[in-house]
């Protein structure tokens, strides 16, 4: 089981003396702290694996494991904890080492208690700054959030509210919609809208990684659990503990995994890799899917009893073409964006507008991203005209019949991918089939076309 109080200020002191070890805890007895004892550096790891632990201090000498490896192993693993290495008289050479390992500071032994109490209470006080920057720098976030989340048609005012709603309401959300649409964005959102918003916003791609990777990932390893696992790892799940979990492209996620998933909501613990105990972990998860969950689920690749516990809430995302209202300022603020001098267009003209309002946009958002970027890269005027556009999006009427040959396969190779996409609900697997091309094949050309 995972302890934490994230209001009380938690101190981990090691060392093999039994007697100071009772003495600290006589000093800080009437602190209002939470105080943990070991007496060697095997049972410090066990605590810091089972707790909270926000600053340590490590006595040098012990038997075993010692002071430096312990501050080593703490610092690749929970590099966030304020260690202090306590080391013998005058022996500056260990101070140096420890410090150079990642110690916040040194005290020598004997110590008098009024120093350790100072000591700690600097910790503290760092600890609690820390804690208050963050929560400023995610309101900071949050706000600066909004003002990225960029649209002013019906559709997306009443996405900003519903986000604002969901927000604050801890239940686990299932986001839908086309490719690009901004689902990250909007989990992102979510996540800054919420009392987590302090705490981690944890993004795993269902996709990237293969299914043992992604459980390991996932739910974390104890050391030596398979080949390679040369040292215990959290896994994403439990580094953001208190925080979002965001699932992007569910649909992809190994049915093995998507029951460990289940459980995780359900019983709110996970199960690291090699281990036997299950951990507490609180995260609201928030999962993204550009698939038909229904349709997976009736092919027996999706769990019924999972997608039902996703879609407590389910939130739809529009794809661009149904909001063409938002193409506008949606195309000011990536001419912002990815303005790099003067000397590159500053604004976009109405033709140009009304070319790209005709454009059904397959790729969504990202696509229309990706075309402004490759005109600010391209272009030296100052406003962007349709003939800066690729085609299909700008065909002009008069050079249609006259332009080369290896110009217009192109134009027809993209318009019949983004058919394929339009018809399958951008599944690529399918589109592929459409096309009778391989799925790498259609990534590559996607990639070509600026349409992921
Ligand atoms: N409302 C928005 N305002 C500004 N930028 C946006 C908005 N929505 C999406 N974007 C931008 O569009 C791109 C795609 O967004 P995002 O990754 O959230 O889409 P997605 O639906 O999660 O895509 P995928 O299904 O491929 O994972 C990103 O660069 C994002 O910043």
């Amino acid at each position: 089981m995972y302890h934490r109080n994230p209001d009380k200020f938690s101190l981990l002191f090691v060392d093999d003396q039994k007697q100071i070890l009772s003495s600290m805890k006589r000093i800080f007895f009437d602190e209002d702290y939470s105080l943990y004892t070991a007496s060697d550096a095997e049972n410090a790891l066990d605590l810091l694996e089972k707790n909270e632990i926000h600053a340590a201090l490590i006595d040098l000498k012990m038997p075993g494991m010692d002071g430096q490896e312990l501050l080593k192993r703490m610092m690749s693993d929970y590099p966030q904890i304020m260690v202090v290495m306590v080391t013998g008289h005058g022996n500056i050479r260990d101070a140096v080492e420890a410090i150079k390992n990642g110690a916040v500071d040194f005290i020598e032994k004997p110590f008098m208690p009024e120093n350790l109490i100072a000591r700690v209470n600097q910790l503290y006080r760092l600890w609690k700054l820390d804690r208050e920057n963050n929560l400023l720098k995610s309101e900071i976030a949050c706000h600066f959030n909004y003002e990225k989340f960029i649209g002013i048609s019906t559709v997306a005012m009443e996405l900003k509210k519903f986000i604002t709603k969901v927000g604050r309401c801890d239940e686990t959300v299932l986001i839908q919609g086309e490719t690009g649409t901004g689902k990250e964005v909007v989990a992102k959102a979510i996540h800054h809208h919420s009392a987590r918003s302090d705490n981690r916003f944890a993004v795993v791609d269902c996709t990237t990684i293969n299914e043992n990777m992604l459980e390991s990932e996932l739910f974390g390893h104890l050391k030596g659990s398979f080949t390679g696992a040369y040292a215990s790892s959290r896994g994403v799940v439990m580094a953001a503990d208190r925080g979002t979990l965001f699932l992007d492209e569910i649909g992809e996620m190994p049915m093995s995994i998507q029951a460990k998933m289940l459980r995780l909501i359900q019983e709110k613990e996970i199960r690291p890799v090699g281990s036997d105990t299950p951990c507490k972990v609180d995260v609201r998860i928030l999962a993204a899917t550009n698939r038909d969950l229904g349709k997976e689920i009736k092919e027996k690749r999706f769990r019924e009893d999972l997608y039902y516990r996703l879609s407590a809430v389910t939130i739809n995302v529009p794809p661009l073409r149904k909001r063409v209202e938002d193409i506008h300022p949606l195309t000011e603020h990536f001419i912002k964006k990815h303005q790099t001098d003067f000397s590159k267009p500053d604004s976009i003209s109405r033709e140009s507008l009304r070319v790209m309002e005709k454009y059904p946009w397959p790729g969504n958002i990202r696509e229309l991203e990706n075309v402004i970027r490759r005109i600010m890269a391209l272009s030296s005027g100052k406003v962007i005209e349709p003939y800066d556009f690729p085609e299909p999006i700008y065909q002009p009427a008069s050079s249609a019949n006259m332009a080369p040959l290896e110009d217009s396969l192109e134009a027809y190779e993209k318009a019949a991918i983004v058919n394929a996409l339009a018809k399958t609900n951008n599944n690529r697997k399918e589109a592929s089939k459409i096309l009778n091309i391989g799925e790498a094949t259609l990534y590559r050309k996607l990639k070509k076309y600026l349409l992921t």
